[in-house]
């Protein structure tokens, strides 16, 4: 029986395995995860291809229902998409023929929601993320982490308490990766945002994240959980990785990934 746990986390994973059902077989993408993140959280999910980390977000996310056991959010039981979760991933899915503008109120069109007061909440972060200048061009003619940026005011702009990020700064050059992490941990740290990062970066999930979940493959379960010490949490992530303990930590989760890295060769 699956219990609603006693203090509601902002997400819960009650020990959820995931498979995937084909005509032909069903593949065991997760098995037994339980995870709590708490309001205003940021977690990392780390681990070698295929481990289920997008499956993972999908659950949370409400766009598969976990084969066995329970996800909350708010103590609910997750049983289909909705506005308080937002979701991110390593494309932007820009549309090239409608300006920056009508790419961030598309959003809210979807969800029914484009009031003159959520279209100026909309304005509002285009401002804080720099991209008042370019609201009217169109997506042909900003650069890659523009376009990510505009994607993250997009997302924003239905204001989700929960950010679900997969992979988002992947497909950017080092340069804009590093100045595009500093810019959605600050922006999510001011407006109280639980978020969960996928990232094949171990840098960048010690850099940005509270805690890091390693996980191991075949099936998809939780290796270990590094807990970021405080001084590290609270620097924006460029400066996070000259802190006094970053290069330990990093060492840490490098070991632990290859022994899940060799575990997984081994299957
Ligand atoms: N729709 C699907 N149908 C069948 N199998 C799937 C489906 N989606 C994912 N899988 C399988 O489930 C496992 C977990 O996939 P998932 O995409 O969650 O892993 P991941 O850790 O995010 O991988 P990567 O780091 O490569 O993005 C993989 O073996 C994958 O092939």
């Amino acid at each position: 029986m699956n219990q609603i746990p006693s203090t509601p986390a902002k997400i819960e994973l009650g020990h959820v395995t995931h498979l995937y059902l084909s005509a032909t077989r069903a593949f065991m993408a997760v098995r037994d995860i339980n995870l709590r993140v708490e309001e205003g959280e940021f977690i990392c999910l780390v681990g070698p291809s295929g481990c289920g980390k997008t499956t993972l977000l999908s659950l949370m996310a409400g766009l598969e229902q976990p084969t066995a056991g329970k996800v909350w959010i708010d103590g609910k039981a997750v049983t289909g998409t909705s506005r308080q979760v937002g979701y991110m991933l390593q494309q932007d899915y820009l549309f090239n023929w409608r300006t920056i503008e009508d790419n961030v109120f598309l959003g809210l069109d979807i969800q029914g929601i484009r009031t003159k007061e959520n279209e100026e909440y909309a304005i509002h972060l285009l401002e804080e993320m720099e991209l008042i200048e370019v609201r009217k061009s169109s997506p042909t003619q900003l650069s890659g982490g523009m376009r990510q940026r505009v994607a993250l005011v997009r997302t924003l702009a239905c204001q989700p308490d929960v950010l679900l990020l997969d992979e988002p700064f992947s497909a950017l050059d080092y340069q804009t990766k590093l100045k595009l992490e500093d810019l959605i941990f600050t922006t999510l740290r001011r407006h109280k945002k639980t978020a969960v990062l996928v990232t094949h970066d171990l840098s960048e999930s010690i850099a940005m994240g509270d805690r890091v979940y390693i996980l191991s493959r075949n099936p998809g379960r939780i290796n270990s959980e590094v807990i970021i010490p405080s001084h590290i949490r609270d620097a924006i992530p460029f400066d996070a990785r000259n802190e006094t303990g970053f290069q330990d930590l990093f060492h840490r989760v490098w070991k632990e990934m290859e022994v899940v890295s060799d575990a997984a060769k081994g299957n």
